[in-house]
């Protein structure tokens, strides 16, 4: 669908089915798409997941699924295209979509750790990777409506239009715009910086994904 979409606009588009979560993989992509185009002049990494539940019951295997994913996954890609980058002396610039962690995330705790842990990893890189000409930066959303609200009971969605001040959700423009900016030359003198797009939410809002517990209403 992304591929048609973006074919659409008369964009040439190399796709291939692969998980974030396998290196192997990860590098086989990367090389091809450097094979496709010559170069790679942006990484975004978008791809993410996680379900809401109460941290008291994620079981191993669903804290390492969202681990695995948000947070492994990110690295490897970041890790690969900056290996091509620094091999063939281009320079490179690392988008990563995170998620707005600044008063934690209760109801999906797992992806609050995975997020904030690559923010940090984004600061660090961005200064080791610096003479090689790459910056890397992210991409903080807060509530913004896209296909990924289906993954949210009803009581969860519910609280997102309270999640910020202007009592409303995003939507996936008012990230993607965020993410051209970062990643184009209006971003040159950005590095190691974190772009928020939540209507506030990292100063005032209530958002629940898994429902508001009772504890929590205020009456
Ligand atoms: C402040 C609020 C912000 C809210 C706004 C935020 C919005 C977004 O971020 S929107 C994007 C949302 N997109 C998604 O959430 C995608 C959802 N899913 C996934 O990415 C994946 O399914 C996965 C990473 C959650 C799991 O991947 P995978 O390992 O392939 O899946 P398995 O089915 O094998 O599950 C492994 C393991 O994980 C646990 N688990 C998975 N789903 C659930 C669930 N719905 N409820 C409870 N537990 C779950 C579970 O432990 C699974 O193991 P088994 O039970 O043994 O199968
Ligand atoms: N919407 C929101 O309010 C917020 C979203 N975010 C983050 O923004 C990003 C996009 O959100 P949204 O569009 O809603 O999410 P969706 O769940 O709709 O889309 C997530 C995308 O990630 C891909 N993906 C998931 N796991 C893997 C994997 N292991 N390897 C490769 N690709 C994978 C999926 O591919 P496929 O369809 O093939 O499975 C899908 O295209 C996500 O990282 C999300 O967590 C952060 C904060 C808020």
């Amino acid at each position: 669908m992304a591929r048609e979409f973006l074919e659409s606009f008369g964009g040439r588009v190399f796709a291939l089915p692969m998980t974030i979560r396998e290196p192997d993989q990860v590098e086989d992509f990367v090389a091809k798409t450097n094979q496709e185009f010559g170069a790679i002049d942006v990484l975004v990494n978008n791809a993410g997941g996680q379900f809401p539940q109460a941290a008291l019951d994620f079981s191993p295997k669903g804290w390492n699924a969202v681990i695995d994913t948000n947070l492994n996954g990110t690295w490897w890609m970041m890790q690969s295209a900056a290996r091509h980058w620094v091999a063939n002396k281009q320079s490179g610039s690392i988008v990563n979509i995170v998620a707005d962690i600044w008063r934690g995330m209760p109801g999906i705790a797992h992806t609050c750790a995975a997020r904030a842990g690559v923010i940090y990893l984004s600061k660090s890189v961005a200064v080791e990777w610096a003479p090689h000409d790459i910056r890397v930066n992210c991409v903080a959303p807060g509530c913004c409506e896209s296909n990924g609200f289906g993954n949210y009971p009803p009581e969860g969605s519910a609280t997102f239009q309270d999640s910020n001040p202007m009592r409303h959700a995003g939507d996936e423009w008012d990230v993607a715009e965020g993410v051209v900016y970062m990643a184009a030359n209006s971003g040159k003198f950005v590095t190691g910086e974190v772009l928020n797009i939540d209507g506030g939410q990292q100063l005032w809002g209530d958002p629940w994904p898994t429902g508001r517990p009772d504890y929590f209403r205020i009456s």
